[in-house]
């Protein structure tokens, strides 16, 4: 989880590969309509991506029948888009990449994308609800390279993992 440009497509493919588990990026499973509205420069709000939020609930849930965890990029900035993804996955863990607007402004900035625009990062950062106590997650600070992210968040699992 996280703003657009946090790292998410980046960490998710790293993290599949280090854990040998599938990998799904959510920027894929947008529709078009979306896409559409964030190419033109408008935030998503909820009603858009609650059907969004529904299908990557139902991929993980998909997986556990197949008896494997899925390691999804999904940006779930609010509580309420977690708690959909947990009505699918209970057991859901979810990693806040998390890292200045500076920082994240400059990554945008440099990459290319399909249709995400680096003037949405305002509405992403004003949408950004962080972990509560209650949820099972992990953040971490992204000013870090990559691998060494990838080290951090595997070394957390287990202490996440365990009841
Ligand atoms: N830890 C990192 N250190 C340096 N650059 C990073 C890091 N994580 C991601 N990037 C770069 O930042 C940009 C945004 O990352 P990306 O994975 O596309 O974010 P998101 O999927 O959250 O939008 C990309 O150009 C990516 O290569
Ligand atoms: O809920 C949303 O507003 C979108 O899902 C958004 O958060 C996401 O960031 C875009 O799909 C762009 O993709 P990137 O996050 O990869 O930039």
């Amino acid at each position: 989880m996280g703003v657009s440009g946090s790292g998410k497509s980046t960490m998710g493919a790293l993290l599949g590969e280090r854990l040998d588990l599938p990998f799904i990026d959510g920027d894929d499973l947008h529709p078009d309509e979306n896409r559409e509205k964030m190419r033109a420069g408008h935030p998503l709000d909820d009603d858009d991506r609650w059907p969004w939020l529904h299908r990557i609930g139902e991929l993980i849930d998909a997986g556990l029948v197949e008896g494997h965890a899925t390691i999804v990029a999904c940006s779930a900035l609010r509580k309420s888009y977690r708690d959909l993804i947990r009505r699918h996955a209970p057991e859901a863990i979810f990693v806040h990449l998390r890292g200045s607007s500076e920082l994240i402004a400059d990554r945008m900035g440099a990459r290319d994308h399909e249709y995400m625009p680096a003037t949405l990062l305002g509405s992403q950062l004003a949408t950004l609800e962080p972990l509560e106590d209650d949820e099972r997650g992990v953040v971490v600070d992204v000013t870090a390279s990559p691998d060494e992210l990838a080290d951090q968040i595997i070394a957390a699992l287990p202490a996440v993992t365990t009841p």
